[in-house]
């Protein structure tokens, strides 16, 4: 059992929140040790290859089953990846609740994710587990202005609001307007240059504005919660 109230424990993680970006994102550097970096990369190379969805710019896998509005058929977490998950739920983000989905995400150098929104399948907290390269995840204001003007601005680039730089082995937690009004996404580039729209370069080791860092494969596990699921229909006796 988690020490302290689920009020007590998200106090602890103030340390952490992003003081000049918009509420609330929670940065924590070195969330894992580098043996369990390993460990975790190890594990998602020995997936099973029918594990791995190919898509466009980058290969997933889903774990615990996959989101549908209908509900997830809920399938167990593979114990490999408990110990991080059970340390994400100890945290109190998800309230009570107990992340019991986990996306891995890997991005080949130069690939990148549309931006998007999660949306209303997940309980409305974010939290992502980096691991290998660096990578940079920029935020942009969604399509209607909160003025009502017209406002459509079709540009990406226009509409970048700001970024944060996730480093290997960080946790980055994203709730309220970072989850449900700002898109998130990463560009499909091969190198990122640190400029000032990084919230996060105070909280990061060793960086100086106009740095460029080249990328290298990045793995991602994207740690939520699906609060609608079903148990798997079991077929019993003969039909
Ligand atoms: O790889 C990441 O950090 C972002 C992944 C993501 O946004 C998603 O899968 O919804
Ligand atoms: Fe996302």
């Amino acid at each position: 059992m988690p020490n302290g109230s689920v009020d007590e424990r998200v106090d602890k993680l103030n340390q952490y929140v992003i003081q000049n970006g918009p509420h609330k994102i929670y940065y924590i550097p070195e969330f894992i040790t580098k043996g369990e970096e390993e460990y975790l990369k190890d594990c998602v190379y020995k997936a099973p290859k029918p594990r791995w969805t190919q898509l466009q710019n980058r290969r997933l896998q889903n774990w615990g089953g996959i989101p549908h509005t209908k509900g997830m058929i809920a399938e167990e977490l593979p114990s490999w990846l408990l110990t991080t998950v059970e340390r994400i739920y100890e945290l109190g983000v998800f309230g009570e609740k107990k992340p019991n989905h986990v996306l891995v995400n890997e991005y080949l150098s130069g690939q990148g994710i549309m931006p998007h929104l999660d949306g209303p399948l997940f309980y409305p907290t974010i939290t992502t587990v980096n691991l290998g390269s660096h990578g940079v995840l920029n935020f942009y204001r969604p399509m209607e202005q909160p003025n009502g003007e017209s406002g459509v601005v079709e540009d990406w680039a226009e509409r970048l609001e700001f970024s944060l730089l996730l480093e290997p082995r960080s946790l980055l937690i994203l709730q309220e307007t970072c989850y449900n009004n700002f898109l998130h996404g990463i560009e499909e580039r091969s190198s990122d240059l640190i400029t000032d729209k990084i919230l996060n370069v105070n909280q990061c080791q060793e960086l100086k504005l106009n740095n460029e860092l080249s990328r290298d494969t990045r793995i991602s596990l994207t740690i939520r919660h699906v609060p609608k699921t079903t148990k798997p229909i079991l077929r019993l006796g003969r039909r």
